[in-house]
């Protein structure tokens, strides 16, 4: 076998999301790269997650833990129209099947383009004709074709974290074209599921006229070589298992336990975002009280969802129906000495996570879309080989097609949830061991190293 090209040379990872050293990193992007980084070392680029009054006015440096972190900040403008505007109220809902939720606007446009213009400015002083770049997430699309535009020669490989909706669908997006052909630049895209990657081909095939080459390679109506894939994201499986085992200890967590007095934990922890599927999850819990009075008191759902993107008015309204939503369920089903939901608006720490999920008897992740979701293999990593608990799991969401262990549902199928629930609860130790034991194999298999050998090696060739 070859020497892979990228054997030894530095690994340059540029995302808008940096997970700098000591922050909690709410979002799967953040988390699965610091673990993939860690392992391996290399330089991080991207936002400082800070506002300033111009962008990229400075790049703040910093080493930790084997990584160079190099970010910037954004200004005011630059973060409504290219965060806000362009990437989240335009891409993200297009990229899970909502185009009713997009708010495209040229400035917002124009505002993606400049600020990737600074990123590609900032990146060439950053880089080195041998490092291997890894750009990241639907931020970043045109960003190869500017540093071609350098004359940047480097391997550059994309990876996109969200799911790739069909070319039908992809097409409602004002200048798709010119937004979508610039990943020609790249020389490999990667996606999370064959799902999205037949989208891709799809796309490129009959929409921009490039042509599939027998060795599995596109060639771009200019010319250009490049290939898809599919590379299924995911976690460091060791580390959380081991996290999970040692919170023990953990007052936080120990609070959590004394406070259930006995009682089944069903729990969900998500951003706060309209993808996630969360209003149907509530409706589903609320079917499930409503049909099985003698689990009343027996269970309890704490659901963590840390306010995102709340610029965005479709967040700041989920915002408020989720509180209607769980207010109504407490009122409706609570008693004095207790509350069948627990709703908190915080972001936790991972390794208080990993102690929440294994304390939880099942583990309910329902997106009605959804790139790949960590927290369905965390919580899987997270569980007592000796009394696991169960995984619930939306059929839509990238880790359904690994996890196919989980008893999966359709998200929008409400009373098919409650269903799901009520086995869950009721799922004999064996039936739980099997099911676990068969997904952690995937999970042990394919680990967050694994994930990046992959990529890093389809890239080298
Ligand atoms: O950076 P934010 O705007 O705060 O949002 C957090 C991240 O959300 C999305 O995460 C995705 O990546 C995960 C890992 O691949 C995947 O499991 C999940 O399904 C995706 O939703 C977004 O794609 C990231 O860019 C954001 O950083
Ligand atoms: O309070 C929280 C909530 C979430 N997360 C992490 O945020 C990530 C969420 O990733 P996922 O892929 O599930 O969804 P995304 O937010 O990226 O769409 C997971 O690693 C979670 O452990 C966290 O650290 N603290």
């Amino acid at each position: 076998m070859s020497t892979p090209r990228h054997a030894g040379a530095r690994l340059v990872v540029v995302s808008n999301r940096v997970a700098l050293p000591r922050q909690t990193a709410t979002g799967g992007l953040a988390s699965a790269l610091q673990a993939a980084l860690r392992e391996r070392g290399g330089l991080w680029f991207g936002w400082s997650g800070k506002l300033a009054a111009d962008t990229a006015a400075t790049v703040h440096r910093l080493h930790d833990a084997n990584v160079d972190y190099a970010t910037i900040d954004l200004s005011r403008t630059d973060y409504d129209d290219f965060y806000t505007g362009f990437a989240n109220g335009a891409l993200w809902p297009m990229l899970h099947y909502r185009p009713d939720l997009v708010d495209y606007q040229r400035s917002y446009l124009d505002g993606y383009l400049r600020v990737n213009e600074t990123f590609a400015d900032r990146l060439q002083q950053l880089i080195t004709p041998d490092d291997i770049i890894w750009v990241h997430d639907y931020h970043l699309i045109p960003l190869a074709a500017m540093l071609r535009r350098r004359g940047v020669k480097n391997r550059i490989g994309f990876f996109l974290h969200t799911p790739l909706p069909a070319a039908g669908l992809l097409i409602a997006l004002p200048n798709h074209r010119e937004l979508l052909e610039t990943l020609v630049s790249y020389d490999l895209i990667g996606v999370h599921t064959t799902r999205d990657l037949r989208a891709l081909e799809d796309y490129f095939l009959h929409e921009t006229g490039a042509v599939m080459r027998r060795d599995g390679r596109m060639r771009s109506a200019n010319g250009r070589l490049f290939r898809g894939a599919a590379f299924p994201i995911s976690i460091d499986t060791a580390g959380l298992a081991e996290a999970a085992r040692n919170a023990g200890s953990n007052r936080e967590l120990g609070q959590l336990r004394d406070s259930l007095e006995g009682r089944s934990l069903i729990i969900g922890v998500d951003r706060l975002d309209y993808s996630k599927g969360l209003p149907q999850r509530f409706q589903a819990y609320a079917q499930l009280l409503e049909r099985a009075p003698e689990l009343h008191r027996r269970i309890t759902f704490l659901q963590i969802a840390p306010p995102s993107r709340g610029a965005v008015l479709e967040y700041r309204q989920i915002r408020r129906d989720l509180e209607r939503s769980s207010g109504h369920i407490n009122g409706k089903y609570a008693a004095p000495d207790w509350a069948p939901i627990r709703y908190i608006n915080k972001s936790f720490p991972h390794k208080l996570l990993a102690g929440y999920y294994r304390t939880a008897r099942v583990g309910l992740v329902t997106p009605l879309r959804d790139g790949m979701n960590l927290v369905a293999k965390e919580y899987v990593a997270s569980q007592d080989p000796e009394d696991p608990g169960v995984l619930v799991l939306s059929r839509f969401a990238g880790a359904a097609q690994e996890l196919t262990d989980a008893l999966l549902v359709n998200p929008a199928d409400t009373e098919e949830v409650a269903d799901a629930l009520q086995q869950a609860l009721a799922m004999p130790l064996a039936e739980r061991r099997q099911r676990w034991n068969a997904m952690m194999a995937v999970l042990r298999k394919n680990d967050i190293t694994a994930w990046c050998n992959a990529f890093l090696q389809a890239l080298g060739h």
